[in-house]
């Protein structure tokens, strides 16, 4: 299924790469919004977040087609919409809230049964989001892969090489036949979340990773001389599979 190479910039300062984070997304919204009259984003949690800071700022804040974007989670928290700990409160407050982007095209976990905490049913009804969007022509199915195809995935990356909620040691990374699955013994706290798959991740045409910071280091170092099987070093893309790191996150390389 890897399809790309993996494409590696070292930023001087973490604004240089918080402005490249803008400047590609932008590029990519241009061109999906001209080509097909949307754009699909996916969102990850954690930092990458604070790191979207000069989307919503000028010039991009005027120039992007907020209207045509369609937003969705790589992974998401199972708790509630208002909890400090939701992936979907943390986009809301931090951007979304920020843009005009239509409410119909923010799909988030489902509310009530994220606030019941089962992860299971909320896998399965982000799937089912996921699969309905597909019957509107919304998001396509790669040709190639067979799963879901989303215009741009925006992916942070733990300490331990984690990405999305597919941990190192935890059978979710295997996964070949979902589309979203589900843990509910995270080691990165809460417990409880769904993720996109391996197979969906990948499928996506452009994955931007963004990496900063010194705890990093070793797990970019580790996923760089590819002697070590992370999950993050699983990541490809069908168009461009691109890592954004600071100094910090370079440092061991
Ligand atoms: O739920 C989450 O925590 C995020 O969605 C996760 O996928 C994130 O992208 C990585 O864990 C990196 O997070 P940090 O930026 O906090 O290291």
């Amino acid at each position: 299924m890897a399809t790309t190479q993996r494409k590696v910039v070292v930023f001087p300062s973490k604004n240089e790469l918080y402005e490249a984070m803008a400047k590609y997304t932008a590029n990519l919204s241009a061109k999906f919004c001209k080509e097909k009259g949307l754009f699909t984003v996916v969102l990850s949690g954690g930092d990458l977040i604070d790191w979207l800071c000069k989307l919503v700022q000028p010039p991009y804040i005027d120039s992007i087609e907020w209207s045509k974007w369609h937003v969705f989670w790589v992974d998401e928290r199972v708790c509630s919409w208002d909890d400090p700990n939701s992936n979907y409160k943390l986009a809301m407050d931090g951007f979304l809230c920020k843009v005009p982007i239509p409410s119909q095209n923010i799909y988030a976990i489902d509310k009530h049964l994220a606030s019941d905490g089962n992860a299971e049913n909320c896998a399965t009804l982000y799937e089912e989001c996921l699969r309905n969007l597909v019957k509107e022509n919304i998001i396509p199915i790669c040709a190639k892969t067979g799963f879901p195809q989303f215009d741009l995935e925006l992916l942070g990356m733990g300490p331990d090489g984690h990405m999305a909620s597919l941990f190192p040691g935890h059978n979710q990374i295997n996964e070949k036949e979902k589309w979203v699955t589900y843990i509910t013994d995270s080691p990165k706290q809460p417990p409880k979340r769904i993720t996109f798959t391996l197979p969906v991740i990948n499928s996506a045409l452009y994955n931007l990773m963004a990496v900063c910071d010194k705890e990093q280091a070793h797990a970019v170092a580790e996923i760089m001389k590819q002697n070590k099987p992370l999950p993050s070093a699983h990541l490809s893309a069908q168009v461009e599979n691109v890592w954004y790191l600071d100094q910090a996150a370079a440092s061991m390389l």
